[in-house]
């Protein structure tokens, strides 16, 4: 007994050491044009460098932030959410094979972790930077992991470089991600506000469908819950939401408006944080199956996350855009989602 705990416990030690070693190194940023250029010829020989470099990128990604859940303050990495994810730590080799689809439920895990210590911390900025972090490393793994996958595909989707469309058309996702979220509104409130998108349906620019349907998604989210709450007792038809597209020379920006009361000024700056909600039904529940992660849905629900906004912040600077959101309190809320087009920009690497 007490040799398999020695042996045990230098396995332990070793592993440590080697989570060290790969945390110190540097991290490769890539950028969504070098992702297209390199994917859109996927020879043997590009198939080999990309497995190669994923090899090495992988473990130093995942070391750093390895690294980071063991230096928590108030004791997050050992809250039983968070440590359920940390014994996977002993099958780091098996789990970089596998890391797809272990992070599937990174967010959901750490979310209850937080939860749960959601009153502990004295600066709550201390634990959105934390998140911000962890959720832009996941973007990006996720990202590189699925383009290495999706480059073996032997009949690829027309026009599509991995998870990459090269002629996407902004207005084509908005329509799809709009329909996707009204109906989920239908379903929880029995009715829903029109959505009407202008711009011009046959303009495209590379990007990521998957990114852009999920941040169009939770916007318009957004907006159907607050013209639902604000005409509710209202006989007039509820205003539309309106989406439009604009093709800039650096940005596509999308903007999502609605008429929907606005937000306070006191509660703009709250907006961003983990957890914030103002829904009826803000709730936490272990046993609650969630989808908080996947790159579809982060949430299953129309609101009471508190993870819309600032997730979908994160994939919009994932690959060098933004996400602003400008409120009338009493009217409505306006936000403008900017996507660069130049694809030039290299991942932020936390
Ligand atoms: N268009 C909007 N109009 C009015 N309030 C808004 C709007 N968009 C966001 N908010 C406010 O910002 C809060 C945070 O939004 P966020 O999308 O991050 O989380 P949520 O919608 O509450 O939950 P979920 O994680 O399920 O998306 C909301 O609870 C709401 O109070």
């Amino acid at each position: 007994m007490e040799v398999k705990i020695q042996k045990t416990l230098s396995m332990c030690k070793n592993l440590m050491k080697e989570v060290k070693t790969w945390g110190c190194l540097q991290q490769t940023g890539l950028s969504l044009r070098y992702m297209m250029e390199f994917g859109s010829n996927p020879t043997p020989k590009n198939l080999l460098i990309s497995a190669q470099f994923l090899h090495k990128e992988l473990p130093i990604r995942i070391a750093r932030r390895a690294i980071e859940l063991h230096t928590l303050p108030h004791g997050l990495s050992h809250r039983p959410p968070v440590l359920k994810n940390m014994n996977d730590e002993k099958e780091f080799t098996e789990l970089i094979k596998s890391i797809k689809v272990r992070h599937n439920n990174v967010v959901p895990t750490m979310a209850l972790g937080v939860q749960q210590l959601k009153n502990v911390f004295e600066d709550p900025d201390e634990i959105d930077e934390f998140l911000d972090r962890i959720y832009m490393s996941r973007i990006g793994i996720r990202m590189l992991i699925g383009q290495h996958v999706e480059l073996h595909n032997p009949n690829p989707p027309p026009s599509c470089v991995g998870y990459i469309h090269t002629n996407m058309s902004p207005v084509n996702v908005a329509r799809n991600a709009s329909e996707d979220a009204r109906s989920m509104c239908y379903g929880e409130y029995g009715s829903a506000a029109d959505v009407r998108i202008y711009g011009d349906p046959d303009f495209t620019f590379p990007y990521v469908p998957a990114h852009l349907h999920l941040m169009v998604f939770e916007l318009v989210k957004n907006s159907l819950r607050a013209v639902q709450d604000h005409f509710m007792d209202s006989d007039e038809v509820a205003p539309p939401i309106r989406i439009i597209t604009a093709d800039g020379i650096e940005d596509v920006t999308i903007k999502v408006s609605d008429e929907g009361g606005g937000i306070p000024r006191s509660g703009l700056p709250k907006i961003f944080t983990y957890l914030y909600s103002t829904a009826r039904n803000a709730s936490w529940d272990e046993n609650e199956p969630s989808d908080l992660g996947t790159t579809d849905n982060i949430s299953v629900k129309m609101a009471g996350n508190g993870y819309g906004l600032p997730i979908c912040r994160l994939y919009a600077r994932y690959f060098g855009g933004d996400l602003q959101v400008i409120s009338m309190e009493g009217y409505g809320t306006d936000a403008y989602l900017h996507l660069s087009r130049l694809g030039d920009s290299q991942e932020p690497l936390p």
